[in-house]
This record gives structure tokens, C-alpha cells and sequence, in this order.
């Protein structure tokens, strides 16, 4: 059993009655490594979270989480995963503070570190108010506080950042790799692909329980053979200057894919003295974009 491996799962699939809500889905995540879990709504993402979690027993395939095999319904792997659900709902008659010290009590955790993650997450003002006066926001820091007080070796966030405020929601990515620098795997299910963005090491793209794509950005990226853009306020006297730049250009820039893009900045520097200029790698929504239409024509062929 690989012990540097947060998460392996081979050939998982998963029925509801008559609904195949995953099918053959495989996927590992290293200790210390962030995975961020893409996919339409009801493509499969949530069912997946159960699974790893142990409330869902696949119909086939073997999960392995933090090197334990996870066989029965209803089995925890323990209590070194941590879990952020998408909709955060404690008991709203107690206090923040008290929804804390009850998770903490049965997690085994001290008080000392209760306070110290009200305070780290600027719940002080608001420890003493039941949960019903608090803000979305407020719930939500509030719940990553209770996924992460037992600092866990796997960490499953659902939604993580809806609700928050920029700020708040970089204070979240900046505790994720805070974990991450302590060896936690992260699994990260998210629609907001811009935030998530620079906080992951590979993404899996999930639509209708299938797997898409996987890998990390620069792998997501070459797979989907999307471009880089280069532009510069000169660039079209560069491409007069240079004919094998004309086979790049369009639309106001070079558009360039892994192969071409190093001796193409290569040329521009050593033959036109081009340094001011400036590239943009596709996004993860583009990419996320391109998978996803890949698979709608393919439903269109088929
Ligand atoms: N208990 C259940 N019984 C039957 N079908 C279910 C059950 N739970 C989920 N499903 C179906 O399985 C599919 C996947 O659901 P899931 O909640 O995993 O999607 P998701 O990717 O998390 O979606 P979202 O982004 O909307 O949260 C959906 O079609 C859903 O209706």
C-alpha cells in the first residue's frame, strides 16, 4: 500500500435504484496535494464526497483512504478526514463556540485549540451568539473551523468559499495550504473555478458520473490542445518582420500550443528583440469549458 497517497480510488461505480450516478471513476490524491472535484450539477461530485467519506458504499470499485480500504456502508476511515458539507447546518439554538467545543469533545480535541480557531477565524466577537444570528459567511468559517480541528490528514470541503468575501476566502486557500504544508490531502469540490484556480495541484472533471479529465493544469491544459495568447502593442510589425510568426497569429495574437511556444518566444526574442509582451495560459474555466462541450458533441454523434 503506497502510504504517500491520501485517496486512491480504482474503477469506481455507483447506482442509485435504476440511475448510474458513477461510473468507472478512478483517482488518486497524494498527501500534501490539493484535487480540485469539477462537474455539472448532479454529475456526480457529492455522491463521490459519500463514498470517500464511508456513508456510501460504491456498487463497485475500491476506495483506499489514508491507507484504509474502505468496504462497509457506514465505516469512517477515522477521524483524521475532515469534512466541510455544501450546506453547513449545526444545531442554531447553540452558541459558535459551543457547536465547536461539542465537535471538539467528541474528536478528542482541546479547548485551547477551540479558541484558537475562533480567534484565527475572527469568530471572537460572535462565539457567544447562538448560530441563528450568524451570517452565511460567519456559518461557513464557522463550519471550516469544525472540518479542520482535529488537524486532518484528508480534508473534503463541499463549497467551501460560497458565501464568503474575497478576503475570507483567502484566508480559507491560505489555512488549505497551511494543512497541505503538513501533509493533509485536499479534495475540493467547487463551481468557482476562478478562486480555486491557483490553490490546486490536479483537478478531476466529472459529467453524468463519468470522468472527463485529469491531471494537473499544465497536463489539462496540453490534453485539451487549448492555446496561450501572446500579445504586445508591436506584434504585428514582429509578425511582418517574421514570417514563421504569421502561422501563429489571429485574432491580435500569437496563439501558440506547448510545442510552439518555446521556440516561438525564442525567436521573438533573439530575432525581433522582443521583451514586452504578455502571455496568458488558458484558464481553468476555459479548460473546464472545453471538456464539457467535448462531451455534449459527443452525445450529439452518438
Ligand atoms: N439518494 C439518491 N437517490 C437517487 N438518486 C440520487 C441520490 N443522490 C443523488 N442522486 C442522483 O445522482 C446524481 C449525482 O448527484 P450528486 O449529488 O452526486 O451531484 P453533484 O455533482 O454533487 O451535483 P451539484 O453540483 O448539483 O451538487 C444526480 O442525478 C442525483 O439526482
Amino acid at each position: 500500500m503506497n502510504s504517500s497517497l491520501a485517496v486512491s480510488a480504482s474503477h469506481i461505480r455507483h447506482q442509485f435504484a435504476d440511475f448510474l450516478a458513477l461510473n468507472d471513476v478512478s483517482f488518486e490524491v497524494q498527501r500534501g496535494q490539493t484535487m480540485a472535484l469539477l462537474g455539472h450539477n448532479g454529475a456526480g461530485k457529492s455522491t463521490l464526497i459519500k463514498i470517500l467519506l464511508g456513508l456510501l458504499k460504491p456498487s463497485d470499485g475500491e476506495v483506499i483512504v489514508l491507507g484504509q480500504q474502505l468496504q462497509h456502508s457506514g465505516q469512517r476511515a477515522d477521524l483524521k478526514i475532515g469534512y466541510l458539507p455544501e450546506n453547513v447546518s449545526f444545531y442554531d439554538k447553540l452558541t459558535g463556540k459551543e457547536i465547536l467545543s461539542y465537535f471538539a469533545a467528541l474528536k478528542g480535541v482541546s479547548k485551547a485549540r477551540v479558541s484558537q480557531l475562533i480567534e484565527e477565524f475572527g469568530l471572537e466577537y460572535a462565539q457567544d451568539r447562538v448560530l441563528k444570528t450568524y451570517s452565511k459567511g460567519m456559518k461557513q468559517r464557522l463550519g471550516f473551523a469544525q472540518a479542520i480541528l482535529s488537524e486532518p490528514e484528508l480534508l473534503l470541503l463541499d463549497e467551501p468559499t460560497v458565501g464568503l468575501d474575497p478576503v475570507a476566502s483567502q484566508f480559507l486557500y491560505g489555512k488549505i495550504a497551511e494543512l497541505k504544508l503538513q501533509g493533509c490531502g485536499v479534495i475540493v469540490c467547487t463551481h468557482e473555478l476562478s478562486l480555486i484556480e491557483n490553490n490546486i495541484d490536479i483537478a478531476l472533471i466529472l459529467a453524468k458520473g463519468e470522468s472527463l479529465a485529469k491531471g494537473s493544469l499544465s497536463e489539462l491544459r496540453k490534453n485539451s490542445g487549448l492555446k496561450t495568447r501572446l500579445t504586445a502593442p508591436n506584434l504585428a510589425t514582429w509578425v511582418a518582420q517574421q514570417p514563421r510568426l504569421a502561422a501563429y497569429y489571429a485574432d491580435d495574437a500569437l496563439q501558440l500550443d506547448i510545442e510552439s511556444k518555446s521556440e516561438m518566444l525564442q525567436l521573438l526574442m533573439s530575432e525581433c528583440q522582443a521583451f514586452d509582451f504578455s502571455l496568458k495560459e488558458p484558464a481553468l474555466a476555459e479548460i473546464y469549458h472545453f471538456y464539457m462541450g467535448q462531451c455534449a458533441q459527443l452525445e450529439v454523434v452518438s
